[in-house]
């Protein structure tokens, strides 16, 4: 891996969507997306069975697009085993795992013990990829024995992927946030050791924490460096953007938070699936969702959170953005194309610097109209990725950008 050069809290943190990016977090699947059957996508959040070799081939691609243009990748796994070397953070991954209630106190001592005496690598390994039932032989106790065929002693995390959900930054703080389901849980408490432990991140303060209200990172919109615009719909609940706006408005981080209701459906369960930023006055937007899109402002004052009125999302965020207009280029042409589109993560661009962004090569026609409203397009493949419905903002979290000029 490229190694974090960035010194203590020195260097980290994104202050907007736009701003060139210089590092990002990203997760190489791996053999956690072996697990994937068609018993237990759903369970686990996927629409189909990936093809794994080709979906690393195509991350892989991913990634290099992202180095080619100068950023330095890191990945999420590497992280992870440095961090294991420090006590408490092997504790605390172990902890996260043995506090599922369907393993007994039985099978709970055995694997502590098996987990406690595994190398980094292979805890790294473990806590990512998941324990088959059949893997695990020296298995004890009536969870064990009563497992089905193809259960887990540890769920996997397929979803690991999508860095950007466990934890987001907002302007030099870390949110590492609550996952609403339960198969993406557990992701968190490798973020949060990672931040808390690596010694890379020492010194680096938090504003939002895994034990609080269901908050994602694919919700949450840093629209400039006064405004951050947060989505509640199927994951982030609206008590989850109540404590980020507290959190964020009290730390200075930004002036308004928009709180941006979203329809609680598979296809929009977050706000980066129906729109991202491509420019630092415009967006990418899926046209179906644009007239009905509203927005909540929330503000800070004498001490107390204020909840403002209901207003068209667009117009509360050019407001609150002191701009005269939030530009919006449209996902597909007809509602039936942008529906497609949209389901293939068209909306969810990966800006690298204004004008300039990563996309799916799939969506041709949103790509076309990205081209022609001025922005440059890095078009990756992504047929076996895009199985687990995100696209390169999900699968990216932005460790560091230059601030805007
Ligand atoms: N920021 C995003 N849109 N992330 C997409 C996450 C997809 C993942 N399979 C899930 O259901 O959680």
């Amino acid at each position: 891996m490229d190694t974090l050069t960035s010194p203590a809290g020195r260097g980290f943190g994104a202050d907007s969507e736009v701003g060139r990016l210089r590092a990002v977090l990203l997760h190489r699947p791996g053999p956690e997306l072996m697990r994937l059957t068609p018993r237990n996508n759903d369970t686990l959040l996927f629409d189909g069975i990936p093809w794994v070799g080709r979906a690393q081939e195509e991350h892989d691609h991913f990634a290099q697009v992202l180095r080619d243009q100068g950023v330095e990748i890191h990945y999420l796994r590497d992280l992870l085993i440095e961090t294991l070397e420090v006590e408490s953070a092997r504790a605390e991954c172990i902890d996260a795992v043995l506090t599922d209630p369907r393993l007994g106190d039985t099978l709970r001592t055995t694997l502590r013990t098996y987990l406690d005496d595994l190398h980094p690598d292979d805890l790294a390994y473990v806590l990512i990829a998941g324990l088959a039932h059949q893997e695990f032989r020296i298995g004890r106790g009536l969870g064990y024995v009563l497992m089905e065929r193809g259960e887990f002693v540890i769920d996997p995390l397929p979803n690991l992927l999508f860095t950007r959900d466990s934890s987001v930054w907002v302007g030099d703080r870390v949110a590492v946030s609550s996952l609403a389901m339960p198969a993406r849980r557990r992701e968190t408490s490798l973020t949060e050791a990672i931040y808390r432990y690596h010694p890379s991140f020492a010194g680096i303060e938090s504003v939002y924490s895994p034990d609080l209200e269901a908050l994602e990172g694919g919700d949450v919109l840093l629209l400039s460096s006064e405004v951050v615009a947060v989505g509640t719909g199927e994951r982030t609940r609206p008590a989850g953007v109540e404590r980020l706006a507290r959190n964020v408005l009290r730390a200075g981080l930004a002036e308004t938070v928009l709180a941006v209701p979203v329809a609680q459906d598979r296809a929009t369960m977050h706000l980066d699936t129906v729109c991202t930023m491509v420019d630092d006055d415009a967006v990418v937007m899926y046209a179906n969702v644009t007239p009905g899109l509203q927005a909540i402002p929330l503000h800070m004052a004498d001490g107390d959170l204020v909840v403002g009125p209901r207003k068209p999302f667009l117009e509360a965020a050019a407001e609150a953005m002191g701009i005269d207009e939030l530009r919006v280029i449209d996902t597909g042409l007809d509602p039936v194309t942008a529906e497609r589109e949209q389901w293939d993560d068209g909306n969810n661009t990966l800006a690298i610097a204004p004008r300039l962004a990563v996309a799916y090569e799939r969506n041709v026609e949103t790509n076309a109209r990205l081209e022609a409203a001025g922005i440059d397009v890095l078009r990756i493949p992504g047929s076996e990725l895009g199985t687990g419905r995100g696209g390169p903002r999900c699968m990216s979290c932005p460790l560091s950008r230059e601030p805007l000029g």
